[in-house]
């Protein structure tokens, strides 16, 4: 099957936990290849975006359209099932298992019916791409934590996704460290993944984007390439300033 044009389209979701609206009527589309960056300050509303675009979270109202597909109300099950991945910002492998044995789970949780060995082969190939061959058999909790986010991203990776989510997987990292993990996060759009990400880090932003959309107090407030909006005077007011002092190197 090709892969549409469009691979996730957001209209009009809107999340709201008793009097608070978390996301407010937002709307993007993501293309296929592209790499979208969510940005915008604390308490914007992203993680709660990434919720409702993982199916952790249902809208009040709203629809999510997932590689043509309506999943709106669909179980994360299904979504991942469909084609989406999602990598978290608070790395949780199943610590006493080998890093092999972690890749694996997701090798068969994304394809009902995959046969063990060959869960386990694909496990191995994503540990070579991600960087991890040389530490397949440590138990996951051994790791550091660059090798911590290679592993949540190759777990992510092994449920064969055509889009991927990453929650601000650079959070923690050192300059270097998130570099590599800049290149890594290339290496898996450049395999044909669309890969939607929230970070806060804005030359990470700059580096890895082909689009922004940024948030505030629940809404879009600006969308377009990393120069627009950060040319942008509503983004400048509400969110930029100190966050563009802050860099890699
Ligand atoms: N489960 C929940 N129940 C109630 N309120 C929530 C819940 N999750 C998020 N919120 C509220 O929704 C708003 C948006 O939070 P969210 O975590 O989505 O923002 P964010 O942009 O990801 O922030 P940060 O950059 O600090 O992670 C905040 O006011 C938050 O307190």
């Amino acid at each position: 099957m090709t892969t549409p044009d469009i691979v996730l389209r957001a209209e009009g979701l809107t999340k709201r936990f008793g009097g608070l609206t978390a996301v407010q009527d937002v709307s993007f589309e993501q293309r296929a290849g592209e790499i979208l960056a969510i940005i915008g300050p604390n308490g914007a509303g992203k993680t709660t975006l990434l919720n409702l675009l993982s199916g952790l979270h249902r809208p009040t109202s709203g629809t999510l359209h997932l590689l043509g597909h309506d999943v709106s109300r669909a179980s994360m099950e299904r979504r991942c099932h469909l084609g989406l991945g999602r990598a978290f910002q608070i790395v949780r492998p199943f610590p006493e298992m080998t890093v092999l044995e972690n890749v694996t789970v997701g090798a068969l949780f994304g394809k009902p019916g995959a046969r063990l060995h060959t869960a386990r082969e694909e496990a191995w190939a994503l540990l070579e791409r991600t960087g991890l061959a040389t530490h397949a058999h440590k138990p996951a909790h051994d790791l550091n934590l660059l090798q911590d986010k290679r592993l949540e991203v190759a777990r992510a990776l092994a449920t064969q996704p055509k889009v991927l989510l990453l929650d601000e997987v650079m959070a923690g990292l050192r300059p270097t460290e998130a570099q590599e993990a800049v290149e890594l996060v290339r290496g898996v759009r450049d395999s044909g993944i669309s890969v939607l990400f929230i970070e806060h880090i804005m030359p990470i932003v700059r580096d890895l984007a082909d689009r922004v959309v940024v948030m505030d107090q629940g809404r879009v407030l600006a969308r377009g390439t990393y120069h627009e909006v950060t040319a942008d005077p509503h983004v400048i007011r509400a969110y930029l300033g100190t966050e563009l002092d802050q860099d890699v190197a």
